[in-house]
């Protein structure tokens, strides 16, 4: 058939969040004015630099948008029991209605445990178990904001997804596993590769959807896409360029977007719509704690 020799078109992640930012913030103006200011606290254990950067990129966008916000700054040799008794008054305060509790945590620390104690009516990560049942078995989660945000990028791209192939590279619980949830309710026929998937260079080229989750740089090459697909770059990876450093992809962008029908960038693509579908789940959380009806559209 046809060769294909059009570029992708790119999707502008940053400003579909800037988008979407501005229906929150009149959002949360019509929730104050009926006396409900949400509230979001974020809690970061340790001072990993990446992590940093998230959680004040995290804060002032909620400010932005009228939130309230909580911020708790934890030495990264708090203990286990504090990080758990902290996340006990989060889970009792009335004016926090989302909890945040940045990964990775630092090694002594059980992760799972942490996350199965917050308030899963709070957990606006969609990582407790209750959520990631709810999200298994179709109905009422709060899930989780990256793969949140991949299917509105996606949506955005083609409103109709049924029986389309759909491949994601990484199985992780934040963006890999409740992902493949996500687009199989939209009917797509979903597989999930991993490190010990054989021939993915050949499963990638089945893929009209193909979503890259790694943390492996430009793992994923322009000749392991389908012509025409919709290719969705989900890592973020650090590297050295001429002493600064840059930001790059799971996706070799210019060898896919020579033959991908539409791609995200990196920077600019899935990150920023991550914060904007946590403050969103922030809202909701809000909305449903008070039994107040949500202003923002539901998905
Ligand atoms: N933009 C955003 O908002 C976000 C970006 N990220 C970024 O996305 C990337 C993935 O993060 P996360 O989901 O936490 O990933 P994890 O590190 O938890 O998991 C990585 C996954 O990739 C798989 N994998 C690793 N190497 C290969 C390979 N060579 N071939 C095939 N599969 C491989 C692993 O397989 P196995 O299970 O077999 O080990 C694992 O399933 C990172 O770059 C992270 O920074 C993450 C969250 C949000
Ligand atoms: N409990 C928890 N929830 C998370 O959602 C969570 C987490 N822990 N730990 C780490 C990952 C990673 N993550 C990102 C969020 C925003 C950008 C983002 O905004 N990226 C910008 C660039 C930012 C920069 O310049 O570094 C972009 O891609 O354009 C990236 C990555 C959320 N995560």
């Amino acid at each position: 058939m046809g060769t294909h020799t059009s570029e992708a078109t790119l999707i502008d992640g940053a400003a579909v969040a800037a988008g979407l930012h501005s229906e929150l913030r009149s959002a949360v103006e019509n929730l104050v004015e009926r006396g409900l200011t949400p509230g979001l606290a974020v809690v970061l254990v340790g001072n990993d630099p990446a992590s940093s950067v998230y959680v004040r990129n995290k804060i002032r966008r909620s400010v932005e948008a009228g939130l309230r916000s909580f911020h708790h700054e934890l030495p990264s040799t708090t203990s286990e029991t504090d990080l758990l008794s902290l996340i006990d008054r989060l889970n009792s305060a009335h004016d926090v209605d989302g909890i945040l509790v940045q990964l990775p945590l630092p090694s002594h620390i059980d992760a799972q445990k942490v996350t199965a104690a917050i308030d899963p009516a709070k957990d606006v990560d969609g990582f407790h178990p209750m959520n990631v049942g709810k999200l298994s078995l179709g109905g009422g989660a709060l899930v989780p904001c990256t793969p949140l945000g991949c299917m509105l990028l996606i949506k955005g791209v083609r409103s109709q997804l049924a029986g389309l192939n759909a491949v994601i590279v990484g199985r992780s619980n934040i963006v890999g596993k409740p992902l493949a949830q996500l687009l199989l309710r939209e009917n797509c026929t979903v597989t999930v590769a991993h490190s010990r998937t054989e021939d993915l260079p050949s499963l990638c080229r089945r893929a009209d959807i193909l979503v890259a989750a790694v943390g492996q740089p430009e793992l994923i090459r322009g000749d392991w896409i389908k012509p025409g697909a919709i290719v969705i770059d989900v890592g973020i990876n650090r590297a050295e360029h001429e002493g600064r450093q840059k930001l790059i992809g799971d996706v070799d962008f210019a060898g896919a977007r020579a033959v991908a029908g539409a791609l995200t960038p990196v920077p600019g693509g899935v990150g920023p719509m991550t914060i904007a579908c946590l403050l969103r789940n922030t809202i909701d959380a809000a909305c449903r704690r008070h039994g107040v009806s949500s202003p923002i559209g539901n998905s």
